[in-house]
């Protein structure tokens, strides 16, 4: 689906600012080698593992990306972001599914700064599944609640079991995106008290699922796609209803909430590429009213 002429400059930033447009180049939000956000060995579709940081031996958040992330992360820099999504085109893609494409473009050198800490603090990790695999995709969160899987099921929990400690606060930056992307697509008094990060390599995909952990169903989802673009199915309140296929690219937010917000989803294997932000990856932050 081809539906927007090219991307601005992946590290246009929204305000202009140098404070705001992180150093850790190439590859904008992990810099070298994303190595230092995981807290296990990245896997992709076919088990090729790679280096990672262990948890216990980790330094403090280098000084820069703390003073970056603090920068980022300033209530005007959030009035701002709140500004452009209350301005936002809106697709809707199905009844309760709205696309607001491209919002977060010109955000990404901020978003880079302030998911660095989060990552840091509660690194990415491959969750155990109840069956006893390992998910493909890697995650994390932030919030007073974070979604975990492990050989217990799946739930939300207020701390990170790597840690010990409640996961990394969220940040107003993304809190106040999330709230307004809620609103513009119909759905105002959205809170999230639960942002989960899903990493994703080429080949690596997500089934399709129902979010149904969170405990109110009236809120929706505010999903953002950040890095390589993904083709995600959204089907019907059935497993076996058709799907439609919309193209997430960088910087597009997609709102599911009342007749959509029980419908199956997934993700299709990611293809590879590169992409200026987050080098081979794509990154998925889902915004959820948890508790
Ligand atoms: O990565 C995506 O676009 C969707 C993620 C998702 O469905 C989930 O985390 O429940
Ligand atoms: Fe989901």
């Amino acid at each position: 689906m081809s539906r927007r002429p090219p991307t601005d400059p992946p590290h246009a930033d929204l305000f202009g600012d140098a404070a705001c447009v992180p150093a850790a180049r190439p590859g904008l939000l992990f810099g070298d080698d994303p190595a230092w956000a995981f807290a296990d060995a990245p896997t992709d579709a076919a088990g090729a593992p790679g280096a990672a940081v262990a948890h216990a031996a980790r330094p403090p958040l280098p000084a820069a990306w703390a003073a970056e992330a603090r920068a980022a992360d300033e209530p005007a820099r959030a009035a701002a972001a709140t500004a452009l999504v209350d301005q936002a085109a809106c697709t809707p893609v199905a009844p309760g599914a709205v696309l607001l494409p491209g919002l977060l473009t010109p955000l990404a050198g901020a978003l880079a700064a302030v998911l660095r800490p989060l990552l840091w603090q509660a690194p990415l990790r491959h969750l155990r599944t109840p069956g006893g695999g390992r998910m493909a995709v890697a995650t994390s969160n932030a919030g007073a609640l974070g979604w975990l899987s492990d050989a217990r099921g799946y739930r939300y929990a207020s701390q990170d079991p790597l840690s010990g400690r409640p996961w990394p606060p969220l940040p107003a930056l993304l809190d106040a995106i999330a709230r307004a992307a809620a609103a513009r697509a119909g759905f105002p008094g959205f809170a999230p008290d639960a942002v989960l990060v899903n990493l994703y390599r080429p080949g690596v995909g997500l089934g399709l699922h129902q979010d149904r952990d969170e405990r109110d169903a009236a809120w929706p989802i505010v999903s953002a796609s950040l890095g390589l673009p993904a083709r995600f199915r959204l089907g019907g309140l059935r497993r076996d209803a058709p799907t439609q296929e919309l193209v997430l690219q960088h910087g597009d937010l997609l709102v599911f909430g009342g007749p959509a917000r029980r419908c199956f989803h997934g993700v299709r294997p990611l293809a590879a590429g590169h992409h200026p932000w987050a080098g081979e990856h794509r990154l998925n932050l889902t915004f959820r009213r948890a508790g």
